[in-house]
């Protein structure tokens, strides 16, 4: 099964949706994978989320719908039910591990300890969401977690906005960061579909710790050897 982490190579930055009216779902998911972002996390908060998902999954193929905010076995049913292609949690119990396992689609348990961490480990999971990452510890967080922990891999997301990703996707167990940051509230309202392209492209063109390390060694070695 795919990682979550690997689902959008090109992309470093998932965004994450909050939708109140599913009619604006497909114009904003057109808008997100124009401006690079196909990778598209639409959170369980609204009564709108299950129908946008479905909305998204039929009418967006370039576009790899999941659901946020999953936080009982029922929401992940509910969410690959209406076509979510992964599930992010904030948290996780085993209840909801055995569920999102159980769903066939890949999946980021949220964690913000150590011990999280290794409990997940402990249960094979390795790709998790770090939340809320800013006010967990940000980067000198996880950058502590890589010593003893490299196995782990996070999709950090929680206060990132443009100018934080860089440093958070510069770590070497960072795959993607998630943030809202490329869909501003007025410009949701204003359904300033345009100005979120924008904002997506900006986020998109944000290199990621691989590409990061490929080009230094591209400058180290200009021949590829
Ligand atoms: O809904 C969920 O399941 C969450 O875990 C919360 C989101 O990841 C954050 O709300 C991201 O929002 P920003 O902090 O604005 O980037």
């Amino acid at each position: 099964m795919t990682s979550v982490l690997d689902l959008a190579p090109a992309a470093p930055v998932v965004p994450v949706v909050v939708i109140e009216d599913a009619a604006d779902a497909v114009p904003l998911a057109r808008a997100l994978v124009a401006g690079g972002l196909p990778a598209i996390e639409v959170t369980l908060r609204t009564p709108a989320a299950l129908d946008a998902i479905r909305a998204i999954a039929a009418e967006v193929p370039e576009a790899v719908v999941g659901a946020g905010t999953v936080v009982s076995p029922a929401n992940a049913a509910d969410a690959v039910g209406a076509g979510a292609r992964f599930l992010v949690s904030p948290g996780w119990t085993d209840a909801l591990l055995a569920a999102m396992r159980g769903s066939g689609v890949p999946f980021l348990p949220g964690v913000s300890t150590t011990s999280e961490v290794v409990a997940l480990l402990e249960r094979g999971v390795t790709d998790m969401k770090f939340f809320p990452a800013e006010a967990a510890g940000g980067v000198p967080y996880l950058k502590s977690l890589a010593g003893p922990l490299p196995q782990a891999r996070f999709c950090p997301t929680g206060g990132i906005s443009l100018a934080s990703a860089p440093s958070y996707l510069a770590l070497p167990n960072v795959g993607c960061v998630g943030g809202t940051w490329m869909l501003p509230t007025d410009a949701l309202a204003a359904r300033d579909w345009g100005r979120i392209e924008t904002l997506a492209r900006e986020a998109a063109g944000l290199p990621r710790a691989d590409a990061r390390q490929a080009q230094a060694t591209a400058l180290r070695s200009p021949s590829g050897r």
